[in-house]
């Protein structure tokens, strides 16, 4: 039987373990054909991002509409966009197809705070992509970048979800597993008029690479099999809390969650 079909627009993380390589591993572990529309190719290993090349936003359209017009989505995701000429692309070649419920993970910049995002493409996500998307998925670095608001607590967690929802996406998640404070990793997510609070615990590890992926990835494979966003987010969120706590070291520096926990044992 042909599985459920969704769509990543990513860019590549050359030590697999964030960018699409993450999300193709999730919709597999959540039973989903994946599919990608590339949009760059970083230089990376578990130490950071020294590098990394855009492909022309035309080629991403062109994947888009590829894999769309043939193949079908019930939902898509998108990462690292890089560029506003990126996003604008992205937008335009989304209006042309029906691919689902969309997801915009506005992925700004690696966790060891190397830059995947031109600052001025700032302004194209507010503007292009927000008013598109079913839900969007900040991490707590991006909702400063991308309202000013610099969140320290639960409270201004909700202050930044009424903000991001003014920008015109129908639902937005606001993550908190940058409260390092917080005894536990709570996420929120916000409708414009009720909050709902998705709560897990908090792990003692530094192996959080690709967990904003992940997150996403997990949300986006639960709304291509038709859950509600509330049904989707809280599977998401057991789905990362469990790739958290299967998480692994890898290289001189920081390992990737792992949605590997989902599937049977390896091979013996
Ligand atoms: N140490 C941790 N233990 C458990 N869950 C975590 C931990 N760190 C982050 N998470 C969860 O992983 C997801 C992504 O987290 P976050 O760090 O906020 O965003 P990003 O990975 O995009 O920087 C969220 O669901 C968050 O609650
Ligand atoms: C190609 C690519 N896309 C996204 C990221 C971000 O991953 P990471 O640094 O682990 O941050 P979160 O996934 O936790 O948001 C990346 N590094 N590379």
């Amino acid at each position: 039987m042909t599985p459920p079909r969704a769509l990543t627009i990513a860019g590549s993380d050359s030590g697999g373990g964030a960018g699409l390589q993450a999300d193709l591993r999730t919709f597999f572990a959540c039973g989903l054909h994946g599919m990608t529309a590339v949009t760059a190719v970083t230089v990376q290993n578990s130490v950071g991002v020294s590098g990394y090349h855009v492909v022309p936003p035309e080629v991403v359209a062109a994947q888009v509409r590829a894999v769309v017009t043939d193949i079908g989505a019930q939902a898509v995701k998108t990462g690292m966009l890089a560029t506003a000429g990126t996003i604008a692309a992205v937008a335009g070649a989304l209006d042309e197809v029906d691919a689902g419920p969309l997801v915009v993970d506005p992925v700004a910049a690696s966790m060891h705070g190397d830059p995947l995002l031109h600052e001025e493409a700032l302004a194209s996500y507010r503007s292009a992509l927000f008013p598109r998307a079913t839900l969007v998925t900040p991490n707590l670095d991006e909702v400063r970048l991308l309202t000013g608001v610099a969140v320290t607590s639960r409270a201004g967690q909700r202050e930044a979800a009424r903000v991001l929802h003014d920008l015109g996406p129908r639902w937005v998640l606001v993550k908190g597993g940058h409260l390092r404070d917080d005894p536990e990793c709570l996420d929120l997510l916000y409708d414009g008029t009720d909050f709902h609070e998705f709560t897990g615990p908090r792990f003692a590890t530094e192996h959080t690479h690709g967990g904003g992926d992940t997150l996403a990835a997990a949300i986006t494979s639960a709304l291509a099999l038709g859950r509600s966003v509330p049904e989707a987010v809280a599977f998401g969120k057991g789905f990362i809390t469990e790739s958290v706590r299967a998480a692994y070291p890898l290289g001189r520096g920081t390992g990737p969650v792992s949605p590997l926990w989902r599937l049977t044992s390896p091979l013996p």
